[in-house]
């Protein structure tokens, strides 16, 4: 995926502008930023769920403005909390997505409830589940319609360590092996310096500094102090030469 000067403004003034970053195959990127920065509104911006006021979003090469539809349909996405039905079993929630992709054979839920690790939960009522569970619901069915990029928005939230530890597998095991790409934003640090290969620290609703996690970690500093370096806008220099 490849953004580019992206710029949405809310009417009170606030949000975020000149956005640029690509995405690439099986790459796993994060947003990481302080409360009110722009992460959620840099999601929405790249899903259509807010209009942009200017740029260009593209997915799997197709432009999200002109092309939406088959932009979107590169796109699974967790925004804000999991859609799942109560009373409904697993697998029927599954089934339920299922009904809006006629192109996809409906085994594809076995393959996504293994993926996931549901499988033997397939029958149980998703009211009866942990977050994590639901949590493990919710990116099956962002899932379900082979997307090229998952965009989940603080997926960690209220995981407890297993939680947290079963979410990690299933995003390697998806990006390593299917080479599915993805952008998760949290303010959970440790979280995204586990997960993720590369890193765009937001600020007042810009990118102040693009990361490889490798990268930090190689000059010996701490993700936190390198962060909170960058949001407190110190140069570059001041950093390398810890
Ligand atoms: N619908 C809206 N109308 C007006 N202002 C908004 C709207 N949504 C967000 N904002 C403002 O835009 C800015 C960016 O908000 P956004 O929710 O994108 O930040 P965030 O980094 O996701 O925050 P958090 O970490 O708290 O979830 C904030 O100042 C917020 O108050």
């Amino acid at each position: 995926m490849e953004v580019k000067d992206l710029h949405k403004k809310y009417r009170n003034g606030r949000g975020i502008g000149n956005i640029n970053f690509d995405i690439y195959p099986g790459e796993v990127v994060g947003l990481l930023g302080p409360n009110g920065s722009g992460k959620t509104t840099i999601m929405k911006s790249i899903t259509g769920l807010v209009r942009i006021d200017k740029g260009t979003v593209r997915i799997c090469g197709h432009d999200l403005s002109e092309n939406f539809e088959k932009a979107i349909r590169g796109v699974g996405c967790l925004i804000e909390t999991p859609s799942v039905i109560g009373n409904m079993s697993c697998y029927d929630n599954l089934k339920l997505i299922s009904r809006f992709y006629n192109d996809i054979d409906p085994e594809r839920i076995d393959v996504v409830l293994q993926i996931t690790g549901l499988e033997k939960y397939r029958k149980d009522k998703v009211r009866n589940f942990s977050l994590g569970m639901k949590q493990r619901l919710a990116i099956a069915m962002a899932i379900y319609q082979n997307p090229k990029l998952v965009i989940l928005d603080e997926p960690a939230n209220g995981l407890d360590i297993e939680g947290s530890k079963e979410l990690r597998r299933i995003i390697s095991e998806l990006s390593k092996e299917f080479m599915i790409s993805f952008l998760i934003s949290s303010h959970l640090i440790h979280e995204i310096e586990m997960l993720c290969d590369k890193i765009l620290i937001i600020k007042d609703g810009s990118i102040v500094d693009t990361c490889i996690v490798q990268d930090v970690k190689d000059i010996g500093v701490s993700l936190e102090d390198y962060f909170i370096d960058r949001v407190n806008g110190a140069n570059k220099k001041s950093i390398d030469s810890i």
